[in-house]
């Protein structure tokens, strides 16, 4: 192997040790302690673990957590009354859809994704799914920054691979991973802000090319990049032959193969060409979650006023 691994598990701990005393400080200063309500609805297996996840990460870092189970039969009106009530709570902070939601049992009153999203306050949205929080993000000045992009952002940061000036494609154009880590890294200024990144390296003013499932000759377009970040759901779709000699690989993917966890990066090939590569599991999955906890804690300081 001659690829450098990014550990997205230590670092995770790292940021998440950080939040963690972040919130014994605001708590020891009389404020509130950070709350969190993830709603699921319905039994899909993996939600169910996804939800746990972060139930159990909230705990450790002295985050309140509850999750609301909701039957699949939940109406479209029936979860958008849950959300309005959980945005008038004021002893919750942030709140979270776990997607995806479960197919419609009632067709007369569906569960309509975009309209539960947009029904979020937008103070409250620890996912940044909602238009305002979008916006606020395009424009550089973003107020909660979507988990899964800002933990790429905080992995190239912490592993001291700056992204400036370099050609970055992103292979993706999801509203939840693609388009939004694509709009991240081009920008002028760098948009993490757990622990101070902005001080350190700059992990923002890439050239970024955004690959799709329209895009001819994906290979050669991949071959152009000095970093690759993968966001589409497809196990092995990158390979040796696609990866310039010293690339940096971020494997967003997470995709479930005989009972096996396994990211959209052939790991085993691609290890020999990279530079540096995530692994999955181990690599951004964690990160989604330890930025979770810090969009939650931001979400405290907005009530705090
Ligand atoms: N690690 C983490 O924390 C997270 C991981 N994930 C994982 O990341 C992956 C992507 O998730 P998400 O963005 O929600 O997925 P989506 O299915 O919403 O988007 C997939 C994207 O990949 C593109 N695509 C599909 N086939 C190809 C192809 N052959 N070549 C190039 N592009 C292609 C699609 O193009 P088009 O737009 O044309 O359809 C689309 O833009 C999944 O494996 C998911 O499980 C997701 C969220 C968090
Ligand atoms: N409203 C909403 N917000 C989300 O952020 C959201 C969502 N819905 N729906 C599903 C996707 C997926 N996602 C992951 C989070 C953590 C890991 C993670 O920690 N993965 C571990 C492995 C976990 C395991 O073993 O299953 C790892 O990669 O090492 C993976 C995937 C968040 N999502
Ligand atoms: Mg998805």
């Amino acid at each position: 192997m001659t690829a450098t691994l990014l550990n997205g598990k230590q670092i995770a701990q790292e940021i998440r040790a950080e939040i963690a005393e972040q919130v014994r400080r605001r708590v020891q200063a009389g404020k509130s302690q950070p709350k969190l309500c993830a709603i699921l609805v319905g039994d899909d297996p993996a939600s169910q673990v996804y939800v746990r996840n972060k139930e159990r990460a909230c705990e450790k870092a002295g985050i309140a957590g509850t999750v609301d189970r909701l039957p699949a039969t939940t109406t479209g009106t029936e979860l958008l009354a849950r959300i309005e009530q959980l945005n008038h709570d004021p002893t919750v902070h942030g709140i979270l859809v776990q997607l995806p939601l479960p197919k419609s049992e009632s067709s007369a009153d569906p569960l309509d994704e975009r309209r539960v999203l947009d029904a979020v306050s937008p103070l409250k949205d620890v996912d940044a799914f909602s238009p305002v929080n979008v916006g606020l993000l395009m424009q550089g000045r973003p107020r909660f920054l979507p988990c899964t992009p800002h933990g790429v952002v905080q992995l190239l940061h912490r592993c001291d691979r700056p992204v400036a000036g370099k050609h970055v494609v992103v292979i993706g154009r999801s509203d939840i991973v693609g388009k939004p880590i694509a709009s991240m890294l081009s920008q002028r200024t760098n948009m993490a802000n757990q622990g101070d990144a902005e001080g350190g390296r700059d992990v923002a003013n890439a050239t970024v090319t955004i690959a799709h499932s329209r895009t001819e000759n994906l290979a050669d377009v991949v071959r152009q990049a000095d970093c690759v970040i993968a966001a589409v759901g497809i196990p092995k779709l990158v390979t040796a032959d696609m990866i310039r000699p010293g690339a940096t690989v971020v494997d967003v993917g997470i995709n479930r193969v005989d009972d096996k966890l396994v990211g959209d990066v052939d790991f085993e090939g691609v290890k020999e060409v990279a530079g540096a590569i995530t692994p999955v599991p181990g690599g951004v999955g964690p990160l989604t979650i330890a930025m979770l906890l810090h969009n939650t804690v931001k979400a405290a300081e907005l009530a705090d006023g």
